[in-house]
């Protein structure tokens, strides 16, 4: 039983406020290592991609079109370039749904100046948190300015959740572009999405039906799109049985480059959290379930930020909610997740009555909860949003409305070139490296 006591290692918690020595040293790249003769190589992290961030007024807000909006504006196509496009489809919505088409600079020289790392374009202002002391407590805490990019990225995201003063916000992502968009337009994190990666991947909604192995694939892939990029928060729905299996599904989202994972307590034959009907598991097996991750994680030695995710809004009403989440974190869960709040004021008093634990916010948009902005979730002491369907709603939106376009005209209209999608998933990057290794795949363009 001894050797199953490994239990020792304990990763920086989020609920109690670092020191400078608990802080991860900053790594220097050592450029010189990694230079070969003649072949200059910049480190991973310092690559010109030429990736251009839109500016914020070339922004089309991504919910100007509903799907009810699509699918009665005949022969609108979303998602295109109205300047490009011809007569009809010009009265499309802009192009590229929010963004601006990079202009594909691929550049091949190494660097001369060290890039910034990406920034939100605008600074969220500072907010007076309207909890009580220990929650304000917890969310001002400001660590001091440390940030390897060569770190895991759960190591990494425990320091951005614990070193910034704002809200950290994560689109939903459910294969490899809308992840790249992510990255593209400059998220610090991403969140994969089950009932995404189950809709996507399967063309099944969001009923239980993706195991481990989709999930883990679909998420290793993702994670791996930049290892030094936003950290991936993934889906890990009940952990997919009993607890062996669940602390497989952790070394396997470890291995996979995952930054951290929600586990929830509905039972097996789970289904969406904003669908009516869910069944959660009694209060134990729930806790076997956190138990289960807290072991695997420590004896992977992982940093992987556990979440605490319960449905029991539903069927046991908030109080339990709140017994369930306070047992998780007791446990040693990092962060909580009440789904499917019900109104804004329960969502502010969740924070309260678990501070200063962390609290992660699922949005769902036309979900079961209230429209709750990152600004607000921010000021009521929320650490971390997701917006689930961020980009599986507008895919859907974009595919049927171009879909009918094509069905009725014979073309897409579309002024979308391949060269545009093959930028954001990494042309660039793939250039640097041939060209690098002493390649000519790109001697006469591309
Ligand atoms: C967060 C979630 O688990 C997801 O898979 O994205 C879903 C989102 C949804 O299906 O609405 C959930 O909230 O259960």
């Amino acid at each position: 039983m001894d050797s199953y006591d490994i239990c020792l290692w304990r990763p920086l918690p989020l609920n109690q406020e670092i020191t400078p020595s608990s802080s991860l040293p900053t790594v220097s790249p050592q450029t010189e290592d990694i230079e070969t003769k003649g072949v200059p190589v910049t480190p991973p992290n310092e690559i010109d991609y030429s990736y251009k961030l839109s500016a914020p007024s070339e922004l089309t807000p991504p919910g100007s079109v509903t799907p009810q909006e699509s699918a009665s504006t005949e022969g609108s196509v979303c998602g295109e370039d109205s300047a490009s496009s011809d007569d009809s489809a010009s009265t499309a919505p802009s192009e590229d749904g929010a963004l601006a088409e990079p202009e594909i600079a691929v550049e091949l020289k190494p660097e001369t100046e060290t890039p910034e790392p990406a920034k939100p374009e605008r600074e969220i202002p500072e907010v007076v948190v309207g909890a009580p002391e220990p929650a304000t407590v917890a969310v001002q805490i400001r660590a001091p300015e440390v940030y390897d990019a060569f770190a895991p990225a759960a190591t990494r995201l425990r320091h951005m959740i614990k070193n910034s003063s704002h809200i950290i916000k994560c689109p939903g992502v459910y294969d490899g572009l809308s992840a790249r968009v992510a990255i593209q337009v400059g998220f610090e994190g991403m969140y994969m999405t089950g009932a995404g990666t189950t809709a996507s991947r399967l063309g099944q909604a969001d009923l239980g039906i993706a195991q481990l192995h989709d999930m883990r694939t679909n998420a290793e892939m993702i994670a791996n799109l930049r290892p030094d990029g936003p950290p991936l928060i993934a889906d890990m729905d009940t952990g997919y049985g009993g607890p062996i299996v669940i602390a497989k599904a952790v070394q396997q989202y470890h291995l996979a480059g995952v930054a951290a994972f929600h586990i929830e307590d509905q039972v097996i034959q789970k289904r969406c959290g904003h669908l009516s009907g869910k069944e959660v598991v009694d209060v134990e097996t729930y806790i076997q379930r956190i138990k289960a991750c807290k072991v695997a994680a420590s004896q992977l030695r992982s940093d992987i930020i556990v979440i605490a995710r319960t449905d029991a809004l539903q069927s046991r009403g908030y109080d339990e909610c709140i017994e369930r989440l306070r047992r998780a974190r007791d446990e040693g869960a990092d962060m909580g997740i009440l789904e499917g709040v019900q109104t804004k004021e329960q969502a502010a008093q969740a924070v309260k009555d678990l501070a200063p634990w962390p609290l992660c916010y699922n949005s769902v948009e036309n979900g079961h909860s209230p429209l709750i902005t990152a600004q607000e979730a921010q000021e009521m002491g929320y650490r971390v949003i997701i917006f689930s369907f961020a980009s599986i709603a507008p895919a859907y939106v974009a595919i049927k409305s171009t879909f009918e376009w094509l069905k009725e005209m014979g073309t897409t209209g579309s002024s979308v070139t391949p060269k545009t999608i093959f930028n954001v998933c990494g042309l660039s990057e793939s250039m640097v490296i041939d060209e690098a290794s002493g390649g000519t795949a790109f001697s006469k363009g591309v």
